[in-house]
């Protein structure tokens, strides 16, 4: 029986401008079990980040829901959020700027538990920064060192550790080894799998690198201008992706097989404005199967297999069905 931790239902995120609104996240829905990964991909201004922040509620969300263990906390107040907060966590992209470059490792780590109040005194308040730091894999002399001291691995390290700290069960990692050398990059992700198996954790995984999310994910929603074109487990987005975007995106990941060559798909045409957007598919003038239709009415989500779904004009001509929630699964 599936265990489902997380659902959000027609998540909006939208920022107004001078221009007139940005829709950073525009209808997006889906459902994220226990224990599981979900990978979040798109290119750069796509709405991943904001997504997960909006999920999170470290932005409020425009309209929608967020059920999380089944409550919608859109609703909570500000002190239903910081209960929250000992729940779902979040890892950042670059570590250094999210850690405060004042304070040492073990202040770092310690700074949720003091505010939480999650330790009855500073004895064990130290047992607990060590132990955090050895379930990441930092050793107990650089307990007294500072950020700028350590390499990005070990500061990533210290993100982690600060996350698990009021011990989650959800959490958000945006871009967690983008800003780290390849090298390192295996090793954060291998922590991160690791602690998710030991933990039973639930991630959101934020990147723009398909070949890391396909290692990592279960799931794969695939997002273009704020809208979720595809959603499917990662398997199966991998071998019969079905949306023109997903397929230029998977189409520029290098395989190793030669048996298997692949022609690379090049996207040709401007990203549309996300601010008061067009009516229509959002990436209608970069789609080399548009048609008039696509310009003029947004995409209905098909239903390509029981967990696969796709918003495009196209799988109408395939006579795939709806799917039973207008996105996500
Ligand atoms: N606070 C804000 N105010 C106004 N616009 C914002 C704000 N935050 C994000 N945006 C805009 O919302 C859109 C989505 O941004 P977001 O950071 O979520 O994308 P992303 O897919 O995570 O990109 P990246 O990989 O570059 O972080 C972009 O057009 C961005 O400029």
């Amino acid at each position: 029986m599936s265990d489902v931790i997380l659902e959000v239902r027609n998540l909006k995120k939208y920022f107004p401008t001078k221009k007139g609104q940005l829709h950073a996240v525009d209808d997006i829905s889906f459902t994220l079990e226990r224990g599981k990964t979900l990978g979040v991909v798109g290119e750069s201004g796509c709405g991943k980040s904001t997504t997960g922040r909006a999920i999170l509620r470290l932005q409020d969300p425009t309209s929608g829901q967020v059920l999380f263990q089944g409550k919608d906390i859109t609703k909570f107040s500000t002190h239903e959020m910081r209960n929250l907060r000992t729940e779902m966590q979040m890892i950042f992209q670059d570590p250094f700027a999210s850690l405060n470059p004042r304070k040492s490792v073990s202040e770092i780590i310690a700074a949720p538990l003091r505010l939480h109040k999650l330790c009855k005194n500073k004895q064990e308040l130290e047992r607990r920064v060590i132990s955090l730091m050895e379930t990441v894999g930092l050793s107990q002399r650089l307990m007294n060192t500072y950020p700028h001291e350590l390499d990005g691995g070990r500061r990533q390290r210290i993100g982690i550790a600060r996350a698990l700290a009021m011990d989650p069960s959800f959490i958000v990692c945006d871009e967690p080894v983008s800003a780290l050398d390849v090298s390192i990059q295996a090793q954060i992700l291998n922590l991160l799998k690791k602690l998710q198996h030991e933990r039973g954790l639930t991630y959101m995984f934020i990147t723009h690198d398909l070949s890391v999310v396909n290692y990592f994910s279960d799931n794969i929603m695939v997002m273009y201008l704020g809208k979720m074109v595809e959603y499917a487990p990662s398997e199966e987005l991998f071998a019969s992706p079905t949306h023109p975007y997903t397929k230029a995106l998977l189409s520029a990941i290098p395989v190793p097989d030669i048996h298997h060559k692949k022609e690379r798909i090049l996207l040709q045409g401007e990203i549309s404005s996300p601010i008061d957007p067009k009516p229509g598919c959002r990436f209608a003038p970069r789609c080399a199967y548009a048609r008039p239709e696509c310009f003029e009415v947004e995409p209905k989500v098909y239903q390509v297999s029981p967990r696969h779904k796709v918003a495009c004009h196209l799988c109408a001509d395939q006579g795939l069905p709806l799917a039973e929630s207008s996105q996500g699964n």
